[in-house]
């Protein structure tokens, strides 16, 4: 028997996983990765945990399937996106932590960008709404900001990625340097049109080309192994942002065809074929991935708390101990008992794309207790989704008749029930919620011949439950109305002056 191994590097935790011939978890490893925030409303991981935590889980996950490296045909990656990491070309050392995709550091940044008239043309190049969620502004301000970073940068001493590109790089003792379509569409500096990095860009950013990897597609043979001799030898062969391989994962490969990810964030995509239309309703549009020559596009709107209100309900606010406990509390309560919680933490994403948001807890009053706000946590995040469905049925005109989900929150009962009952159409779960993975591990097992084609692969999707709407109509669009009155009031929240960029000028420095 001949397996597939996905990496799974997570904002919340990394996995490994170990996928057999049908699909099915043959075993899993997984471990949760310290999240720094340095200061209100900055995100960091440390790239050495990310890689050292990765390959640790892997060696876990061979050990649980009882197999060795010369039973896995092929590694897939599947990462966080936008997480930019710089690092030295000869030493492999990170001049800095990685900036987080939740990281709102370069919020001023964006504002002079803005103020210069440059959003339109970065949406159209990019596909992507200016905001410190990519990678451009955060790679750029690592230049700034680290002492000597741009002149070692300019030198050609200094190269960067997200965190596909960083772990092949470690894996292959520093001998390829590549990132995937689906990771280079989301770091705003690769165009959509031409499929490659756009010099304007790189300019407008002052970011050196030399810094960049080299794109590939997302099912193909990178390279073996050679860094971890319990990994010896097994050979990358594929790599996808997390939500695109999700989205593949959900066997969502024709037009048309939607998931949404309930992770650290939401993450709602849908399969639009071979063309890269523009969003009208600010959502993004973003390379889904590439196999042989095939490009495909997705839309996709992002919410940026989704899962991680439970982590905060649990670590911040110290009310449970875990997320099945946060279920249970939010479960002991009808309602949320007119408590409405906006969990725009780090702002908001899609389609408010407001970076100076802040969460809110509203509605209190002297009988709301702690499973009122467990629930109201719970229903902020199905709250945030159904904004999405909506921006994306303007977009393209045709209504949800279901929405699949997938991704750690989507274990919870509570939260996908309340999901249903707010869009009035079915939820529906699959037997493997861990679909990232599993598109990770189809990029790499097509690449390889593992798998023929996607006809192959498209049996594996079951369904396993289906959370059917019991919500009478009425009451779903009163609770939207709320949730719409308290939106409002969480919105530009956060005064401009404390984001702008630490070494903002007199005068805009993207002036045309
Ligand atoms: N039963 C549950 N109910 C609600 N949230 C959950 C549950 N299990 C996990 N989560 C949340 O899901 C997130 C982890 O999901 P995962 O798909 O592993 O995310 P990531 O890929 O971003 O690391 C965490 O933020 C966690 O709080
Ligand atoms: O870690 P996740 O699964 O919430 O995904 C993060 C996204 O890739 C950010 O764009």
């Amino acid at each position: 028997m001949r397996y597939i191994l996905a990496l799974d590097a997570g904002t919340t935790s990394v996995r490994a996983i170990i996928f057999d011939h049908d699909g099915q978890i043959r075993a899993i490893a997984q471990k949760e990765i310290r999240q720094i925030f340095p200061q209100p409303s900055w995100v960091e991981h440390d790239p050495q945990e990310i890689w050292l935590t990765q390959i640790a889980v892997a060696m876990e996950a061979l050990d649980r399937a009882h197999i060795g490296p010369r039973d896995v045909v092929g590694a897939g990656i599947a990462n966080q996106r936008e997480t930019s990491i710089v690092w030295d070309r000869e030493t492999g050392n990170p001049v800095y932590n990685a900036i987080v995709w939740q990281d709102r550091r370069t919020a001023g940044m964006c504002d002079e960008l803005r103020a210069a008239g440059h959003d339109g043309t970065i949406q159209k190049l990019t596909g992507l709404i200016l905001d410190p969620y990519f990678s451009a502004t955060k790679i750029a301000w690592i230049l700034d900001n680290v002492p000597d970073a741009r002149t070692q940068a300019e030198a050609g001493k200094l190269i960067c990625g997200t965190v596909e590109t960083w772990l092949i790089w470690k894996l292959t003792s520093g001998k390829v340097h590549v990132t995937d379509v689906s990771n280079a569409s989301r770091t705003m500096l690769f165009n959509l049109h031409t499929g490659a990095w756009d010099k304007d860009l790189l300019k407008l950013f002052r970011i050196p080309e030399s810094m960049l990897p080299e794109v590939r597609s997302s099912s193909e043979v990178y390279g073996a192994i050679n860094a971890v001799p319990g990994l010896a030898h097994i050979v990358v062969a594929g790599a996808a942002g997390d939500q695109q391989a999700a989205l593949f994962g959900q066997l969502c490969v024709q037009p048309g065809l939607a998931k949404n990810t309930y992770g650290t964030g939401c993450f709602l995509l849908q399969n639009i074929g071979a063309k890269p239309v523009a969003s009208k309703q600010r959502l993004l549009t973003t390379a889904a991935w590439k196999i042989g020559e095939k490009q495909e596009f997705a839309l996709e709107g992002g919410v940026f708390i989704g899962g991680a209100i439970v982590q905060w309900l649990r670590d911040g606010l110290q009310l449970v101990r875990s997320a099945q406990e946060a279920d249970m509390l939010a479960a002991s309560v009808p309602d949320s008992g007119g408590v409405v919680l906006v969990p725009a933490f780090t702002g908001l994403g899609a389609p408010h794309w407001d970076p100076y948001a802040r969460g809110l807890i509203i509605g209190l009053t002297r009988d709301t207790r702690a499973a009122h706000i467990a629930r109201a946590a719970l229903e902020g995040v199905a709250f945030q989704v159904a904004d999405l469905i909506d921006a994306m049925h303007a977009d393209t005109g045709k209504p949800f008749t279901e929405l699949r989900v997938d991704g750690g929150a989507s274990r919870s009962e509570p939260m996908m029930q309340f999901q249903a009952d707010l869009l009035g159409v079915p939820v529906v779960r699959p037997a493997v919620v861990e679909t990232t993975a599993l598109g990770a591990a189809y990029f790499a097992g097509l690449a390889v011949g593992f798998w023929q084609n996607t006809a192959s692969i498209a049996a594996h999707w079951q369904v396993k439950r289906v959370f059917e709407p019991r919500m009478p109509r009425a009451r779903a669009t009163e609770l939207r109305g709320c949730w719409n009155e308290a939106l409002g009031r969480a919105k530009n929240w956060e005064p401009k002056e404390k984001t702008l960029h630490p070494k903002k000028r007199k005068n805009n420095r993207y002036e045309k």
